[in-house]
């Protein structure tokens, strides 16, 4: 490794650098001209509309683009070795065509063969560009192309024909220092390898592992090491898990990952989405700058409590309570308790009809079951086997009806006087019809459907049924489950209200039977309206659909359809998905993904049929109580064996001697596990207090003192144990009056307050962690979220506690 400040290198570089921006201010400006020439199209047919929108998205998305990767355009160069061969890189990209129509911004542009390997140099950076005016000669080559591969790959042992790599630092659009390793050993000037072993440019590595922390987490392209690289160009089908110890990036090859896939396969992800799932709203915020700064935007984020379109599930309730939602028996219990609602009444139901003046028919518990058996033979969802109950019932209540006014009670006497039964009249099938038309349109009747087959949603069955202990029952759920019907909805009921919907049929064809039943509610009042305005004239109408009366609900309807269709025009893939609970994703990425439940593995692989999926995590961090001890657990029901696992092994962000801290803690929760090996010393060994328990709070506010000056333009976090938070907050504000806490913290705060829940994913340059043993105590899973809270920390960690620590922890922590 050597450090290059040699002037006429610096100079060099500079010279490409000022062509590439050269480059990159035309591409803007040309893209922003074709975005004014979009945007100031007007009217014109739909189609025309549909293409200006369309070309405006498309252009916007390049400004917006150029604009991101202003920063850090070019970082790195390769130089090949002359009459080398093989320096192109393992190819797993596909090569379909770029969206952007630029050639070279795509990975067949740097695929096998096309570059010269003699002496050749090669600038990476952020996306591609190449000169128009000489050949499409490349100029610098996305960092996701095949072409460039052997800047990540590339060791002194397998040079793959690189001579030199070089790290270029730069500050807005100037070089600021270079970092050479070279390679090849048969003409190797430096040291060549790294000093830790399998780490790729080092210096450049070891200054974005040491910066201060901003509270949003930054992109690592400059510095993507050999096992991550493996993992972010994985081929694109199937699950992939990504299994890692704390800071091993997991986060941050996720993230990548969607980048690299976007690019390889525009054409199928674009349209299709990239959904990443994270686990809450603050951790989605600390994320959210990777992708636009890799000029990445056609993805979706969103935690779990997000995943059903229209309902904000964000309220906290008890791990118990999360966990019991989370088992995958809650299928079995919805769908009892979707059979629940399709009623059987005890005693007949009596039903009085306009059709009789106010008489009443009587509809019997056996008929009501028999209705109930067919409509359930029928195979249908419940909502769409409602048309298949009505019809039924209808059709039973029009013979009641029948048999009521087809007898005449006066037919054998005209003079009216005589009390002996009719003579049963026979009534035609166009009578009937006409009955069960009438029927369809009362009030009464209407009711009762509903009463005894309602038409639901899922937000109307989930929350029916925890708001009822007898619908609980009757469902086989479990008792606790038990809440108010308007307490909000939790991230656990996300899943429960998906499976409602797959249970219940919820779908536009629900839409089409609410509107159909205003419709006949409409008809039913016109004609009502009509008898009263035209006197006893009959409507005598033999088709049921009135064609003159439906026209304006029809009219209505496809007005509204063109307007949704309209605005669906406008919006993007993205936008669009995260509107429609059926949506196939083209490929979902799970972060922390240890802690989905039973439940809400069903959800996600109904919205990823392809099975295209990242799974990330750690199964040493499970939180919570839902959450899997095994991939396998997880996985197996919907893919069985059919996963593939790659490891993370190197801990890029917890240094070495904080690590031996958090190493003790794992021991303790699975002694087979192996803690990741730090890439890093900090210099600092962790300190442990033991105060006394009445000194804890002022201890706390010293020591929040003492560890935000010592992280100087870094952040502070202050892990505190639920149970305490209340109470020892006025203490860290004592030191630190501007700290960030609440639901969702600013992470840009100098400190920050935070539970281990919530510190899940994060990091800060310190760390203190306070009362230990009372985090184990409060985690449904033990020491698991004291192994996160531990290791949190890039640079410092301090851990208080009130008392003298039990020998189980001091073992661990005891330092
Ligand atoms: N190759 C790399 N170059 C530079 N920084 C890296 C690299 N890999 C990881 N990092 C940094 O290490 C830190 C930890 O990464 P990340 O948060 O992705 O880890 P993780 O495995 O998801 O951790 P955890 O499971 O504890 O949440 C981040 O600051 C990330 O930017």
């Amino acid at each position: 490794m050597s450090n290059s400040s040699d002037t006429a290198d610096i100079v060099e570089e500079q010279g490409h650098l000022d062509t590439l921006y050269g480059h990159l201010d035309a591409l803007r400006e040309e893209a922003s001209a074709q975005l004014s020439k979009a945007l100031l199209q007007t009217g014109g047919t739909p189609a025309d509309r549909s293409h200006r929108d369309s070309e405006s998205a498309l252009y916007g998305e390049r400004v917006a683009q150029y604009s991101a990767v202003e920063n850090g355009l070019c970082f790195g160069r390769l130089d090949f070795a002359e009459g080398r061969d093989g320096a192109n890189g393992e190819d797993e990209a596909s090569g379909e065509d770029d969206a952007n129509g630029e050639r070279g911004a795509k990975g067949e542009n740097g695929a096998k063969g096309e570059y010269k390997t003699q002496g050749e140099t090669r600038y990476i950076g952020r996306i591609g560009i190449f000169d128009e005016e000489n050949d499409y000669e490349p100029l610098l080559i996305d960092w996701r192309a095949p072409a460039s591969r052997p800047f990540y790959l590339a060791t002194a042992a397998a040079p793959d024909g690189v001579r030199r790599r070089r790290h270029i630092r730069t500050e807005r659009r100037t070089v600021t220092g270079l970092d050479d390793e070279v390679l090849d050993l048969t003409e190797a000037h430096g040291t060549g390898r790294g000093a830790h072993d399998g780490v790729t440019g080092e210096a450049a590595l070891l200054s974005a592992l040491t910066a201060s922390r901003t509270g949003r987490m930054r992109d690592i392209v400059e510095t993507i090491q050999a096992e991550q690289d493996h993992v972010i160009r994985a081929d694109l089908g199937g699950v992939l898990v990504v299994q890692g110890g704390p800071g091993t990036g997991k986060t941050a090859v996720a993230l990548h990952r969607a980048a690299y896939l976007l690019y390889t396969h525009r054409q199928v992800l674009s349209s299709r989405v990239v959904l990443i799932v994270g686990p809450n709203a603050t951790f989605l915020r600390y994320i959210s700058q990777v992708l636009p700064s890799l000029a990445e935007t056609g993805v979706l984020l969103g935690t779990m409590g997000d995943l059903f379109p229209g309902v904000a599930a964000h309220r906290e309730e008890p791990a118990d309570i999360a966990a019991i939602k989370g088992q995958a028996g809650m299928a079995d219990v919805l769908a009892a308790a979707v059979r629940d609602r399709q009623r059987v009444p005890e005693e007949p139901l009596a039903l009085h009809l306009d059709l009789l003046d106010g008489g009443a028919v009587m509809l019997e518990p056996e008929v009501i079951k028999d209705a109930r058996e067919r409509a359930r033979r029928s195979g249908r969802l419940h909502n769409l086997a409602r048309p298949d109950f009505d019809t039924e019932i209808i059709h039973a209540l029009s013979l009641l009806v029948a048999d009521t006014i087809g007898i005449d009670p006066y037919a054998d006497d005209p003079l009216g006087g005589d009390d002996a039964p009719g003579e049963r009249q026979l009534l035609e099938e166009a009578d009937l019809a006409e009955i069960r038309r009438e029927l369809r349109g009362e009030a009464e009747v209407l009711g009762a459907l509903d009463w005894l087959w309602p038409i639901l949603t899922p937000q109307q069955l989930v929350a029916g049924l925890f708001a009822s202990d007898a619908r609980l029952a009757a469902a086989g759920a479990d008792p606790r489950l038990k809440r108010s019907a308007r307490s909000g909805w939790t991230p656990a009921d996300v899943p429960l209200l998906d499976e409602a919907a797959e249970l219940l049929g919820e779908d536009e064809t629900v839409l089409e039977i609410i509107a159909e039943r205003r419709r006949r509610q409409q008809v039913a009042y016109a004609e009502g309206a009509l008898e009263i305005a035209f006197g006893s004239r009959s409507i005598d109408v033999e088709d049921e659909d009135d064609p003159e009366l439906l026209s304006v609900t029809d009219l209505l309807e496809a007005d509204r359809l063109a307007e949704r269709h309209d605005e669906g025009e406008a919006l993007t893939p993205a936008e669009r998905a995260a509107a429609d609970r059926k949506w196939a994703f083209g490929h979902v990425i799970v972060d922390e993904a240890q802690e989905l439940s039973a439940m809400a593995w069903r959800l996600l692989m109904r919205r990823c049929p392809s099975r295209s999926m990242t799974v990330v995590g750690d199964v040493a961090q499970t939180g919570d109580l839902a959450g899997a001890s095994s991939w396998g657990q997880a996985l197996t029901p919907y893919v069985g064996e059919r996963w593939r696992l790659r490891e993370l092994t190197v801990n890029y962000r917890t240094p070495a001697e904080i690590m031996s801290v958090a190493a003790g803690v794992l021991a303790g929760i699975d002694p087979d596990i192996r803690p990741p090996r730090s890439v890093r010393e900090a210099g600092v060994e962790p300190w442990v207090r033991g105060v006394a328990p009445a000194r804890l709070a002022d201890a706390l506010t010293e020591a929040v003192e003492r560890e935000a000056e010592a992280a100087g333009e870094g952040r502070l976090g202050v892990l505190l144990p639920s149970g305490l938070f209340e109470d020892l907050v006025p203490h860290v504000r004592k030191a630190a009056p501007d700290a960030a806490l609440g639901e969702q913290p600013d992470l840009t705060a100098r400190v920050v307050v935070l539970t281990v829940k919530q510190a899940k994913g994060l990091e800060f340059d310190g760390v203190i962690v306070v009362d230990p043993e009372r985090m184990v105590e409060e985690s449904p899973r033990g020491a698991n979220d004291l192994y996160v809270a531990l290791t949190r920390a890039t640079q410092r960690l301090g851990i208080l506690h009130p008392g003298t620590l039990p020998d189980s922890l001091h073992a661990v922590v005891g330092i």
